[in-house]
């Protein structure tokens, strides 16, 4: 059985710890104590506000749901203990300079970095782009303002302009387009918008390329404890573990 620590124990870390099946959640660790106490009990684990007293627990795997600092803060320390980081906080990545730096970092340590799908679909076939570069990617994400902690009297774009700098802005809400430019190989396009009468977290991704094109769109069902993030990015990082094992593997 994976024995995980978890980094982060607020929504998706709730949604994690109880419906953890064919893994076991030994310690989690979160900047708030009384977070952690709680989530603790709930999946009968060891809790810790003190993250190197949490590293010294027994488990292969830590899965990051905390925040873009987060990730910055702890991943080379994890990575360097020899174990694998699942990180839902992408985010951290769009910063060049620190991912090529973590990426060296599991090369020497021999461990990797997993990027789930999240709140998303189709970064398992956007890897093409690493081959064969998208000549568009534009993702239009839609929320309700309430998700992004504001009021809107009618739907508004709040940002327009290049991923890396749209999670500056807003690193609690568009992690997903971090991770479609890192499975593209390029910087994705990002419209921001906020819609009272949206009552899902909606992405659209517009792919074009060599090999014709692409329109997703998901309509997201919000958490039922954070607003901002979307049900699906707990289930996602429940399907990657659960699969971590399997010998099938399937998609790009
Ligand atoms: N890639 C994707 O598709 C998606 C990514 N996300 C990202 O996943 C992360 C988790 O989401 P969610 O569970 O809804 O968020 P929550 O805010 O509900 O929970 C995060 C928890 O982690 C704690 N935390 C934040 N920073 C640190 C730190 N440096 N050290 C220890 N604990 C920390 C928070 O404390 P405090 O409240 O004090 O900050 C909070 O208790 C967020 O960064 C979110 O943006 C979410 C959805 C989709
Ligand atoms: O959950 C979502 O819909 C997306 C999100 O918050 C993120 O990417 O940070």
């Amino acid at each position: 059985m994976i024995k995980i620590g978890l980094l982060g124990c607020g929504n998706v870390g709730h949604i994690i710890a109880t419906h953890a099946e064919g893994i076991r959640v030994v310690a989690v660790f979160d900047i708030i104590p009384g977070r952690a106490e709680e989530l603790a009990l709930l999946c009968h684990a060891r809790s810790y506000a003190d993250f190197d007293a949490f590293m010294r627990e027994d488990f292969s795997i830590v899965v990051e749901a905390a925040s873009v600092d987060a990730v910055r803060t702890y991943g080379e320390a994890v990575l360097r203990s020899g174990r694998d980081i699942v990180v839902l906080s992408g985010g951290a990545l769009a910063d060049d300079a620190f991912r090529e730096h973590l990426i060296g970092v599991a090369r020497e340590a021999g461990k990797k970095i997993r990027i789930p799908s999240g709140a998303i679909t189709g970064l398992d076939n956007l890897k093409i782009g690493q081959i064969s570069p998208p000549k568009h990617l534009l993702l239009r994400t839609t929320k309700p303002p309430a998700s992004l902690g504001m009021t809107a009297e009618a739907r508004t774009e709040i940002f327009k302009g290049l991923a890396h700098d749209c999670i500056k802005q807003y690193p609690k809400n568009i992690n997903v387009a971090v991770a479609l430019g890192l499975a593209a190989g390029r910087d994705a396009d990002v419209e921001l918008w906020v819609d009272p009468a949206a009552e899902r977290n909606i992405h659209e991704i517009f792919v074009e390329g060599d090999f014709g094109d692409i329109y997703i769109r998901v309509r997201n069902v919000p958490s039922p404890d954070n607003p901002a993030t979307s049900y699906m990015a707990a289930l996602s990082i429940l399907t990657l573990l659960k699969n971590l094992e399997n010998p099938l593997v399937v998609g790009t």
